[in-house]
């Protein structure tokens, strides 16, 4: 089954044609990384996968919802799309365990035991749980990001959208939160499409490579033939850039 589909999709910012003729297919449960130099249209293709940026030409659907169809509910397609961002937005004002339950009691009315059971599950998880009532001013970055993780997660999505959710970080902090991230995608066989710069990470963990250059999507593989000899010289070109720094 099929959870994301783009047919011959084209994104424009006013005149500025930023995607061109994007044709990908994403099935359950698989584990793609999208790589590219700066400004070849990754963040945006993630986020017109939930609807944060619209489509001007195409078909996109994702879980079954049509996103080319202005009618086409965004609440209901985002309860089954999770995202985490380079910056984690964490409520300040919440500490982390109220971070992680608010969403589920809000939107999902999920009773409160069942809900602080799953939270302080997920922070098992992320290996946060002694900080569970700590403020995010007292955190660290990498925490905060994996407590932003966690707090996806308890949203039980079936789709899980990463936008460089490391970059943003001191690099000692980068490790811990590609561990979760290799976790949630191991464990959960939830789907996920990540955006990144960390080759080890997509290497190690993605079975599908996207290499996208000016908007288009120039190399889509499985990981292990990407690295070892990617098809086009504009990837090779990429890899041995960002390898050799
Ligand atoms: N809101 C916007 N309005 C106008 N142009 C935009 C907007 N957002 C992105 N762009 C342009 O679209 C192109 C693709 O940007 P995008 O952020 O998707 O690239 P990227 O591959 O994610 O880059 P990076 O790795 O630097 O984050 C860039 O040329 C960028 O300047």
């Amino acid at each position: 089954m099929s959870m994301i589909e783009f047919h011959d999709v084209q994104k424009f910012y006013g005149h500025f044609h930023a995607l061109h003729d994007i044709n990908l297919e994403i099935d359950e449960g698989e584990t793609v990384v999208l790589i590219g130099p700066s400004g070849s249209g990754k963040s945006t293709l993630v986020r017109t996968v939930n609807g944060l940026e619209s489509i001007q030409k195409g078909k996109l659907i994702v879980n079954g919802h049509d996103l080319s169809d202005p009618k086409t509910n965004l609440n209901i397609l985002r309860s089954d799309v999770g995202m985490v961002f380079q910056h984690f937005n964490l409520y300040k004002n919440k500490d982390v365990l109220e971070n992680i339950m608010l969403a589920p009691r809000i939107v999902s009315h999920m009773p409160e035991e069942e809900n602080k059971k799953q939270a302080l599950d997920l922070l098992d998880m992320v290996g946060l749980r002694k900080w569970a009532h700590n403020m995010p001013s007292q955190i660290s970055g990498g925490q905060k990001q994996r407590v932003a993780i966690a707090r996806t997660l308890a949203m039980r999505p079936k789709l899980i959208l990463y936008d460089e959710p490391t970059s943003a970080l001191d690099p000692e902090m980068i490790d811990d939160v590609l561990q979760v991230m290799k976790r949630v995608t191991t464990e959960s066989g939830m789907t996920s499409l990540i955006v990144t710069h960390e080759m080890g990470f997509a290497k190690e963990v993605a079975n599908r490579v996207i290499f996208m250059d000016q908007g288009r999507i120039v190399e889509d593989d499985d990981s292990e033939s990407f690295f070892k000899q990617p098809k086009t010289e504009r990837a090779q070109q990429f890899l041995s850039k960002i390898i050799s720094h």
